[in-house]
């Protein structure tokens, strides 16, 4: 059997954590190799390793069979491999032509040919069914096109071997589909992946084999069609994961937020919701479903202060609070978990300590007289990294810039919960989580609701709406199509209603 790559006995220490220890991954020339673990696992350490930008403690690679030392991502590039991270590598208002040829090797004395390059990239994406146009900007193409851009990127430098890490995070359920088919051509044309992804039924559909990694050791690789996902999931977190949410039905109390035909303006001062209305009362979970981009984002926006509401009311707790600011939203009980948590979620450099007291740093106990006190803010995120699960090499004093993704988005939900927020508005809150936290997650969110608080809840993912949320309102087009109730509908049902067929109003 010949092998792509091998990484063998593989060991990476960090401050505190042994985020590598001993693990063992060998990829075979044209497979689909998925690479799982719990967050925080060690899988995009491992990745850094391969990829040149992390070097190995201890452990031999071997590419095409020979022992080799990636010492930086260019010598990764000329060994052929290549990786498409999380969050893009684009020049906004470049073209895609522009972004791939960018940083590739530059001769001295010669002048890049754009037009060639244009047409290099123009039949690649033709051979790889990528569908790209070279000449468009960045800016203008969507975010499955600009990751076709990062998959071409490699293809351009000659990659075989593709490490995609979560690939699948910003896609809609379309572009997963084209995805899949888009990875079947690359190992079609004798490429090889590894493929990051916490998504079981995805790694039953795209996968040949799995390698399963814990706290930074391998535990197995299987193959993948005679191996269930229950099975694959078990031997990620060491234990028996249930994939059903247990709630009781809910006993829905006064009116928390209501909004009242609400408009809110895009970035390109286009309106992006349309006479919005919505109410979410104490002890409900009412979950926000719709594509991508159908105004979601705007919305969220709005109620939490980032952007300006053009006409309509918000009323919270029967006050209207249509013009004031973010910081007396906060005070007066809005929590929010963003849908970038890098952007809005986290200050990257601060401590986890700092990070858990971003909003109320400034109240008691956190701080007296002007003083902050350190004990009580140290005591308080350790509560949180305790009670959410949040592994790091340093605890409250790591850097949140340190912290696996995953974990990143356990602090920012753990911190948002434990204000015991009147209304927990919580966007895409389990992206980027392995089973097991999405699990606890859950558990969390439903305790919520049955302490009486109002939770509005906008996901992609429409199992997990079906399962958390005791009204769904389906939105297209910044426009509020119909509330359901999940007991009521199918998922396809919602499927129509997301393309804009209306139905039926339940309240
Ligand atoms: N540069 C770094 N400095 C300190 N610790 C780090 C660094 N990079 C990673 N770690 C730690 O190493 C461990 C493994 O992290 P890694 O990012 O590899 O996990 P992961 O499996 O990719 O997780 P996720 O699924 O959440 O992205 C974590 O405990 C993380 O906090």
């Amino acid at each position: 059997m010949e092998y792509v790559v091998e990484m063998l006995n593989i060991r990476k220490e960090f401050p505190g954590v042994v985020a590598n220890d001993d693990i063992t991954l060998r990829l075979r020339r044209g497979e689909i190799h998925a690479l799982l673990g719990e967050n925080g696992a060690g899988k995009s350490t491992l990745m850094s390793i391969l990829f040149g930008m992390y070097q190995a403690d201890r452990g031999t690679i071997k590419i095409r069979g020979q022992e080799t030392r990636i010492l930086n991502p260019n010598s990764a590039t000329k060994l052929g491999i290549g990786m498409v991270h999380q969050h893009f590598k684009l020049v906004g208002n470049f073209t895609v032509t522009e972004n791939i040829i960018l940083g590739s090797e530059l001769r001295k004395g010669l002048v890049i040919d754009v037009k060639t390059a244009g047409k290099r990239i123009e039949e690649l994406s033709l051979q790889y069914g990528l569908n790209v146009d070279p000449y468009a900007k960045i800016d203008d193409i969507s975010v499955g096109m600009q990751q076709r851009v990062e998959i071409l990127k490699m293809l351009y430098r000659d990659a075989e071997v593709l490490i995609f890490d979560e690939p699948t995070a910003v896609l809609t359920p379309q572009e997963i589909k084209d995805l899949g088919q888009i990875m079947k051509n690359l190992i079609g044309e004798g490429k090889s992946i590894i493929l990051i992804t916490h998504k079981l039924t995805e790694i039953k559909a795209m996968a040949n084999r799995c390698t399963v990694i814990r706290r930074g050791k391998s535990i197995d690789t299987v193959d993948v069609s005679t191996t269930s996902e229950q099975t694959m999931a078990d031997m990620m977190v060491g234990r028996h994961v249930t994939f059903k949410v247990d709630k009781e039905v809910s006993v829905p109390g006064d009116v928390v937020l209501k909004l009242d035909s609400l408009s809110i303006k895009n970035n390109k001062n286009f309106w992006a919701v349309n006479e919005f209305s919505l109410e979410v009362r104490e002890g409900e979970i009412v979950g926000i479903a719709g594509v991508e981009g159908n105004g979601q984002t705007e919305l969220i926006e709005g109620i939490t202060g980032l952007r300006k509401i053009e006409s309509g009311t918000f009323w919270f707790e029967g006050q209207d609070i249509t013009n004031t600011t973010i910081r007396s939203r906060v005070e007066q009980g809005i929590a929010h978990v963003p849908e970038d948590r890098h952007k809005r979620g986290l200050v990257l450099d601060y401590t986890l300590a700092d990070n858990m007291v971003l909003e109320v740093y400034h109240r008691a106990p956190f701080s007296r007289n002007g003083l902050l006190n350190k004990g009580a803010i140290r005591d308080h995120a350790n509560h949180i990294i305790q009670s959410f699960d949040v592994r790091s090499g340093q605890g409250a004093a790591s850097v949140a810039r340190s912290l696996s993704g995953g974990n990143q988005q356990k602090a920012v939900i753990g911190r948002e919960l434990e204000r015991d927020p009147a209304l927990l508005i919580a966007v895409q809150p389990t992206r980027g989580l392995d089973v097991g936290s999405i699990e606890y997650i859950h558990k969390r969110l439903i305790e919520h609701r049955d302490k009486g608080k109002a939770v509005l809840l906008v996901s992609l993912e429409l199992e997990e709406l079906m399962n958390l949320s005791d009204r769904i309102a389906v939105v297209n087009n910044g426009e509020l199509i119909g509330i359901v109730r999940p007991a009521d509908v199918g998922e396809q049902e919602i499927g129509l209603m997301m393309a804009g067929v209306k139905r039926g109003q339940t309240t």
